[in-house]
């Protein structure tokens, strides 16, 4: 399996390379040259797997040669050994036709964990092989950054740090990863937003004597390997509902766009999914392309879901690269477009395949809120906020007689300031109501400022 760049600057390497690379030299994002496929009598086979069987014949058609078999029926065996469901990634119903895909059964309790816990082994695994060392620098609003530190922290050779926008995480989630930093795991918040963050980490990539230096990767959803992790629940889910044929409609809270491109990856493959919606808060740069054909970031805007706070959506270049037809040159065309004007259209055929493929809400805060009072009326679950956003982005596309399911992707509990102003209440990741710890350690601050940030990541070496 070779895997290619959205820009067509940078050689085909295999699923290692992508994997240890995290961002393509040329500043473009990996994805296969072809897309693998499940035959229907495949797919039908895996009724009753466990997710980690799921999870293994999922990934080992993108690794190709790059791990033996065995080895990573294991790496995925430890992988979801520790998540706090047996299902792995339970779903719950909420209406006739209506499931939640709790994804917030793992160690940071966030939907990062799928991915996070099967790429640090597999990263750790192909540079023991190399004989080499690592640093991975990432951007998190909250979620990617505990959940790497958490998978990463101990692994030999590899050092981990992430940034964050001060004031931009809910107060659990600062604590959480607070919490994870160790010796060689660390994170600072930075003046800014997360597409500030985000812009250093791409920054640093685009320096190729401080790539090399540092022997640079990344973790955030630009690296394959957090997608193909995370379509596996997408497949999961398909054979839970029993492969209908009417296909299942999903509805995803979105921000950088690569849960849900896991989606799209998953009915690449061969799952039956009829819909994939985009639910976006007020920071609809998604909505808004899909509204209109014009994706132009705008100012951003803090809400009560932070971790989705975000207007440049990094992976909606790989489902760019789909719409424009694989054709690199206009890829690059109109990546120039945002860099320089600030923004790009797409054209009208494009656009066509989008709206084909996808659908798009945007919720605003008070809808957010009122959809969390009104689904725990309904039927007692307590819904986060981002859930929630997508459970009113569900109430909008109904999805008639075909089965339709809300990713979850957070527990209540890290937006408990939120939840508790609605409901009163919210429950711990037990079964007891959550009792707020006091404020612990401050963060370590770092200038919104590339060359104090890569002075940071010297200092890690
Ligand atoms: C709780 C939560 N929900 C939704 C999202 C959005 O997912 P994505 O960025 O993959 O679109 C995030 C952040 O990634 C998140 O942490
Ligand atoms: N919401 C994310 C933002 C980073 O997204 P990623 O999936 O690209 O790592 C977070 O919580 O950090």
């Amino acid at each position: 399996m070779q895997y290619i760049s959205t820009r067509g600057q940078a050689p085909a390497v295999d699923f290692k390379t992508a994997i240890l690379t995290g961002l393509a030299p040329d500043g473009g994002l990996y994805l296969p040259a072809d897309w693998p496929r499940f035959t229907a009598a495949e797919l039908s086979a895996l009724r009753g797997a466990s997710y980690t069987d799921v999870a293994f014949e999922v990934i080992r058609r993108f690794a190709g040669d790059s791990i033996a078999p065995e080895q990573l029926r294991t790496l995925l065996a430890e992988a979801y050994d520790d998540f706090g469901h047996p299902a792995v990634a339970p779903l719950v119903q909420t209406g006739p036709r209506q499931w939640v895909l709790e994804l917030f059964h793992g160690p940071t309790l966030a939907f990062k964990d799928f991915a996070m816990q099967a790429i640090a082994p597999l990263m750790a695994h192909f540079l023991a092989q190399e004989g080499r060392e690592m640093t991975i620098v990432g951007a998190t609003s909250g979620d990617t950054g505990g959940a790497a530190l958490r998978a990463f922290a101990g692994r030999a050779g590899i050092r981990v740090l992430f940034l964050f926008p001060r004031g931009g995480v809910s107060p659990f989630q600062q604590e959480q990863m607070l919490e994870l930093c160790s010796e060689t795991t660390h994170v600072a918040a930075v003046e800014g937003n997360f597409d500030d963050c985000q812009r250093i980490v791409k920054a640093l990539f685009a320096d190729e004597a401080f790539r090399e230096a540092v022997s640079l990767s990344a973790v955030n959803s630009i690296n394959w390997g957090r997608i193909v992790a995370q379509s596996v629940y997408y497949i999961t889910t398909c054979l839970a509902l029993g492969l209908p044929e009417t296909g299942v409609n999903f509805v995803v809270p979105s921000g950088n766009f690569g849960d849900i491109y896991a989606g799209y990856v998953a009915r690449r493959m061969g799952a039956p999914i009829a819909g994939l919606t985009i639910a976006t808060n007020e920071n609809d740069i998604l909505a808004r392309v899909h509204a209109t054909g014009r994706y132009a970031p705008t100012a951003l805007t803090p809400t009560i879901t932070p971790a989705m706070d975000i207007q440049v959506a990094s992976n909606f270049e790989r489902l760019l690269f789909d719409l424009l037809e694989r054709d690199p040159a206009a890829l690059c065309q109109l990546m120039a477009g945002l860099d320089r004007q600030g923004g790009f259209t797409l054209p009208e055929a494009a656009l066509a395949r989008f709206r084909a493929g996808f659908g798009a809400e945007a919720v605003g805060q008070q809808a957010c809120r009122d959809r969390i009072a009104a689904t725990h009326s309904a039927t007692r679950y307590v819904a986060d906020p981002h859930t929630a956003v997508a459970l009113e982005a569900a109430a909008r596309t109904p999805a008639g007689r075909a089965p339709q399911v809300v990713l979850s992707t957070a527990h209540p509990v890290k937006f408990n300031e939120t939840v508790t102003e609605v409901l009163g209440f919210c429950p711990g990741p037990g079964q007891a109501p959550f009792a707020p710890r006091a404020a612990g350690a401050r963060p370590e601050e770092i200038a919104n400022d590339i060359e104090a940030v890569k002075a940071r990541v010297r200092a890690l070496l």
